[in-house]
């Protein structure tokens, strides 16, 4: 019998290598790490529930959560809202499109909607990096491609790991310290709210 054959049926071999091939997909994990944003509603639970969220998830483990930032609104229409910022550390064993397709259903059960670029959201979740990869589509450009460029994305991330480095910029570390550090961007880190690290 020819293996090749897909109508054929399936030697004790190919039963083998093919199981074997699932079981190392399923256990094969790669590092993402994704930001939250609210300012819109109670902004510290929307963030909890986003990080909850991710971890009921099959195939996602969250392995770290940032310090919560309060920060100025960035682009977008005038004197809106500040934000809660933070950043989740995962492992996933979701291929990125579907890291981002389940990045926006959790911002749908929050109630997200886009109506203005940059408006003011309930919950934003973006996907900053996913293992070093790097990519130009604009369905999922990896890294982040503002990252980089924005402390209110650095300065929890560099909370949340403190060796992060942005794929082609570098360092978190030395971004934000370029960028002015938090100070001088309108972020502030809030010592008195916390995000539980899911069990
Ligand atoms: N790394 C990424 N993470 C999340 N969305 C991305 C990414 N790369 C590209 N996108 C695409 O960007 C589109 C717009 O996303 P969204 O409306 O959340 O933008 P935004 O958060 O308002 O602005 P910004 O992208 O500047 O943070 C999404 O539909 C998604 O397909
Ligand atoms: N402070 C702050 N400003 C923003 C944010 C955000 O998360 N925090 N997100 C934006 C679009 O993703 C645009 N502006």
């Amino acid at each position: 019998m020819a293996t090749s054959d897909p109508t054929a049926s399936p030697t004790t071999f190919d039963l083998e290598r093919r199981v074997d091939s699932a079981e190392s997909t399923l256990h094969t994990t790669r590092r993402a790490v994704v930001a939250l944003g609210s300012n819109l509603g109670n902004r510290l639970e929307t963030l909890q529930g986003a990080v909850d969220a991710l971890e009921d998830t099959p195939g996602v483990k969250v392995t770290a959560v940032s310090a919560v930032y309060e920060t100025d609104a960035v682009g977008g229409p005038a004197d809106q809202p500040s934000y809660f910022n933070a950043v989740a550390v995962l492992r996933t064993s979701l291929p990125p499109v579907d890291l981002l397709d389940r990045a926006n259903a959790v911002e749908q059960a929050f109630g997200r909607v886009r109506e203005v670029h940059w408006g003011p959201r309930t919950l934003d979740v973006d996907i900053l990096d996913y293992e070093d990869v790097t990519s130009d589509d604009p369905h999922l450009s990896l890294p982040h491609p503002r990252a980089h460029e924005r402390a209110f994305v650095l300065a929890p991330w560099l909370d949340a790991d403190p060796t992060a480095q942005v794929p082609g910029h570098g360092p978190v570390d030395a971004l934000l310290r370029g960028l002015g550090g938090e100070e001088g961007q309108g972020v502030r880190r809030r010592e008195d709210v916390q995000l539980r690290l899911p069990e």
